[in-house]
């Protein structure tokens, strides 16, 4: 028989209505009492890690779930962590890089109905997730409406609807129906010891580009952040006519800051090279984020900038595909 610990850190999942609207008060024993009894060839043990609405994740909370999976490896088969899905795509992102050469499934779920309301999504979502993390493969995986997606990948594309997450620039891994079925074949790490990598440099910025961006903004940027992401038009456009920002993110390389540049269209990536507005900044030192996703670009730097502060280092840890992060 499986033995998988269900971990829990609030969210909609746990979440009763109260005074001031809902908020999470569930642990994860309450939350598994609502689950059908079943023939199960599996036995859950819980642990409570945590109990907030995911809008106040920090970067140092996803070094405690990381330890708190850690801690428990070896005496389980798989884990299950039920997560708020407002920033659980970062979550599960940020377990990919912190918890290496995975053996076995960590499953990140979650509900967009709190678990006690009749029309729940929640009871399905940990069932999937509780049997994804039976199975034999190893790395960080979000769970959601029937769909496996890899932890570097998860978006949410949808604040209501139950089919809340999309795999952007990767295919979905396995739909879960009467039984599994993969869709994309996933590399699990037998041969070597998990590891548990938390180094997190949390002073990471990320800027959305708008047509009129002042170029003063970076000057106060620099004095706060040590990693900048700054999301471009397109293919990875930057305005250098009128209010130019070319210098300014120029500048910032000079002064010893990471700035990486990704797109604001989610499916593709970006190309630096295409367009004459993509090609003026320091070629040398920018990071090309090409297809990531912004929720794993942002953790990956703060875990990269956690490691090292020399720009030609971290551009190489950045564009270096971990986890599946970057279509190569
Ligand atoms: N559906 C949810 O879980 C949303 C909630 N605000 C959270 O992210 O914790």
């Amino acid at each position: 028989m499986k033995k998988i610990l269900l971990l829990s850190t609030g969210g909609t999942i746990a979440s009763v209505p109260g005074e001031n609207g809902l908020a999470p008060k569930m642990s994860a024993d309450e939350l598994l009492h609502y689950l059908p009894e079943q023939n199960r060839s599996y036995q859950v043990e819980t642990k409570i890690i945590m109990t907030i609405d995911s809008t106040n994740m920090q970067p140092e909370y996803w070094v405690t779930i990381a330890k708190a999976v850690y801690e428990h490896y070896d005496q389980y088969d798989g884990f299950v962590i039920t997560h708020g899905t407002d920033t659980m795509a970062y979550t599960s992102a940020a377990l990919s890089y912190m918890l290496q050469n995975l053996g076995k499934p960590v499953v990140i779920t979650g509900s967009q109905v709190p678990i006690m309301y009749k029309r729940t999504d929640a009871k399905k979502n940990i069932i999937d997730a509780i049997r994804f993390a039976c199975e034999p493969v190893g790395g960080v995986y979000v769970v959601f409406d029937g769909r496996v997606i890899i932890g570097t990948r998860a978006v949410k594309m949808r604040t209501k609807s139950y089919d809340a997450f999309e795999s952007i620039n990767h295919p979905y891994i396995a739909y879960i129906e009467e039984s599994i079925t993969y869709h994309h074949p996933v590399r699990t790490v037998r041969s070597k010891e998990p590891r548990l990598d938390c180094s997190l440099c949390p002073d990471v910025f990320l800027l959305k580009l708008l047509p009129g961006t002042k170029p003063e903004l970076f000057d106060y940027l620099k004095g706060l952040y040590k990693g900048i992401v700054i999301e471009t038009f397109g293919s990875g456009g930057l305005p250098f006519q009128e209010r130019n920002l070319i210098p300014k993110i120029n500048e910032l390389i000079d002064a010893g800051i990471a700035v990486a540049l990704t797109t604001q269209c989610l499916e593709e990536g970006g190309d630096l090279g295409l367009y004459e507005v993509g090609r003026k900044v320091n070629q040398d030192l920018i990071i090309n984020s090409r297809d990531m996703n912004t929720e794993a670009i942002v953790p990956k730097f703060m875990w990269a900038l956690g490691k090292t502060t020399d720009l030609t280092e971290v551009k190489k840890i950045m564009e270096t595909v971990i986890a599946g992060d970057t279509t190569p």
